[in-house]
């Protein structure tokens, strides 16, 4: 095994410690058939292992408070679903044993699930667990979790539940490495908010022997197995660097020379709202709706009321008195799918009717959350702005400024740039719309023809790419010319070297996860504007994402 492995480090700070296994070994059901008449009270057995699982989850998160105990409450809700419910009942009479059916009925639903896009599929794991419990429960075996030791250690695991994570100790688990995962999954927010350091996304972490000692980054994502003291030393060195300069910066983002670049915050709905305030957002920089509709109060049959919808919104506006708020209109469509809005037989989903193009084709989805958000802004403060996603050209953000008047709005519309003809013709836009925001997910996924979907095209989701560089540029320089604003919202603004690139381009405000805002914060504060703008042009002149990460590092002076 290499000595150093890299995975996406999802939770910042340093650790090390002997590697210990989470107990993964997935449950086979036995392989046994029900004898005529037995069906009953095999029904009952699987509704007590059932309630019986959900019923520990909640207290278990009744125990854990905060964050955990919402999410432990979903996973009891999960075991608790009477559509599963229903087809467990169902495989039952069909002949299956409890053990049997459980697994298969869960099985189908994981499908579902995982076909639904990113966000969903991060749940796959929760679900994941609930069965296995379930399981558990009914084979008479001891739940799968967190593994018994009396000294601290790093945890391994294919992916966490929340039902483990949840109640760790972090003094006993000092960080975590998952084979898979993402920055959405909860293992990255629950570590993150426990606060010790993860990395996620690392093939081969169960490989990891039990009881070698590894060092975690959870910054830049690397694990060094069995580290020397010189290697400990310089990580826990820049963990120091790290924290010291989120210590001195505070306030509202700004360059060294005081050049402002507002950080606001990317969320999903009401429930981030609480970590966006608390990293000091000055606002929200992308409200991604689509959580409402797709959400775990939504079936995703029908669109949320007017009504949900402008409960939700308030919500948000609220906690940002005389803050920006940029609400971005339903994005339905590729990694998330809605069938009442998306066509089901589209030969390539990322190419099709998605975005603003689904919105169109459904106005009346459209005004109602236009009208909607236009009642949720009604007496509140919080400056209200609203942007439509995956706008190819000016033709479709008139039909978005169009739409907005038409619903009484008086919030200001905007566009996303996504689509690298969007970039080209960014002043063309303007003439439509007030403000631009890049999401470079999207213009990286569009630009380099990889879907962002697929793991193996990822180097060509690095926002580094000296191409996507020239797109952001164009785009700035256009809202510049325009005298409009030009923020980043894509995963692009939460890397605190890039977001000094991204101010050097002249973007005018950065968007992320909350968790990511005090470093940037604090980096952007160590350069001034015209040291930002020579690392943005040393990035550009590169060639490939590596050196133009390099090359902009050495211009900020390392
Ligand atoms: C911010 C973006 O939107 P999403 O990730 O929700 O598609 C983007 O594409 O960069
Ligand atoms: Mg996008």
């Amino acid at each position: 095994m290499d000595a150093r492995l890299r995975g996406v480090g999802v939770s910042h700070g340093v650790a090390r410690g002997e590697v210990r296994h989470m107990g993964t070994a997935v449950l086979e059901p036995p392989a046994r058939r029900l004898a005529e008449g037995e069906a009953p009270r095999e029904r009952e057995r699987a509704a007590r292992a059932v309630e019986a699982v959900a019923a520990d989850l909640e207290a278990r998160g009744a125990l854990a408070g905060g964050e955990a105990q919402a999410v432990l409450e979903a996973q009891a809700l999960m075991a608790r679903d009477p559509e599963l419910a229903a087809d467990v009942e169902r495989r039952i009479g069909a002949g299956d044993i409890a053990e049997q059916a459980v697994h298969d009925a869960f099985a189908a639903y994981r499908e579902l699930l995982a076909a639904a896009g990113e966000y969903l599929a991060g749940r796959v794991a929760d679900l994941d667990d609930v069965r296995n419990r379930i399981l558990a429960r009914l084979l008479g075996v001891p739940m799968p979790g967190v593994p018994d030791s009396d000294g601290p250690f790093v945890l391994i695991a294919r992916d966490l539940a929340p039902a483990d994570t949840a109640l760790l100790d972090p003094a006993l688990v000092l960080g975590f490495v998952t084979e898979e995962g993402g920055p959405t999954s909860h293992s990255a927010i629950l570590a993150r908010a426990l606060g010790v350091p993860a990395v996620v996304a690392l093939p081969g972490a169960g490989e990891l022997v039990e009881g070698t000692v590894v060092a975690v980054d959870g910054e830049s994502g690397e694990v060094v197995v069995a580290p020397g003291d010189e290697e400990w030393a310089a990580l826990e060195q820049r963990a120091a660097e790290r924290r010291a300069a989120l210590g001195e910066a505070r306030g509202p983002g700004a360059t060294a020379d005081g050049h402002k670049v507002p950080l606001l915050a990317n969320i999903g709905g009401p429930g981030d709202v609480a970590a966006a305030v608390e990293a000091g957002a000055e606002g929200v920089g992308l409200f991604r709706t689509e959580f409402l509709f797709l959400g775990d109060g939504a079936d995703g049959s029908e669109p949320p009321s007017v009504a949900e919808q402008t409960e939700a919104y308030r919500h948000v506006l609220a906690a940002f008195p005389d803050g920006r708020v940029v609400v971005r209109v339903l994005d339905a469509g590729a990694d998330k799918p809605l069938s009442y809005l998306n066509p089901a037989d589209e030969p390539n989903p990322a190419l099709g009717v998605r975005g603003l193009r689904a919105l169109l084709a459904h106005r009346e989805v459209l005004l109602d959350q236009l009208r909607a958000l236009g009642r949720a802004a009604e007496g509140q403060s919080a400056y209200l702005e609203v942007m439509a996603p995956m706008v190819a050209g000016p033709g479709e953000a008139r039909e978005f400024a169009e739409a907005c008047r038409e619903a009484g709005l008086s919030a200001r519309a905007g566009v996303m740039v996504e689509v690298p003809s969007a970039a080209l013709r960014a002043r063309a836009l303007l003439q439509e719309v007030e403000f631009l925001s890049l999401g470079t997910n999207d213009l990286a996924q569009y630009t380099f023809a990889a879907d962002r979907q697929v793991g193996a095209l990822s180097r060509w989701q690095d926002p580094w790419q000296p191409a996507l560089l020239d797109l952001v540029a164009l785009s700035a320089e256009a809202a510049k010319a325009e005298g409009r604003s030009c923020g980043v919202c894509g995963e692009a603004a939460s890397d605190p070297v890039l977001a000094c690139v991204l101010a050097g381009l002249g973007v005018t405000s950065l968007s992320m996860g909350a968790a990511s805002i005090p470093y940037v914060r604090a980096r952007l504060a160590r350069h001034t504007l015209a040291e930002c703008e020579r690392a943005a042009s040393a990035a550009r002149a590169a060639d490939d994402a590596e050196s133009a990460r390099a090359a902009a590092v050495a211009a900020l002076g390392g």
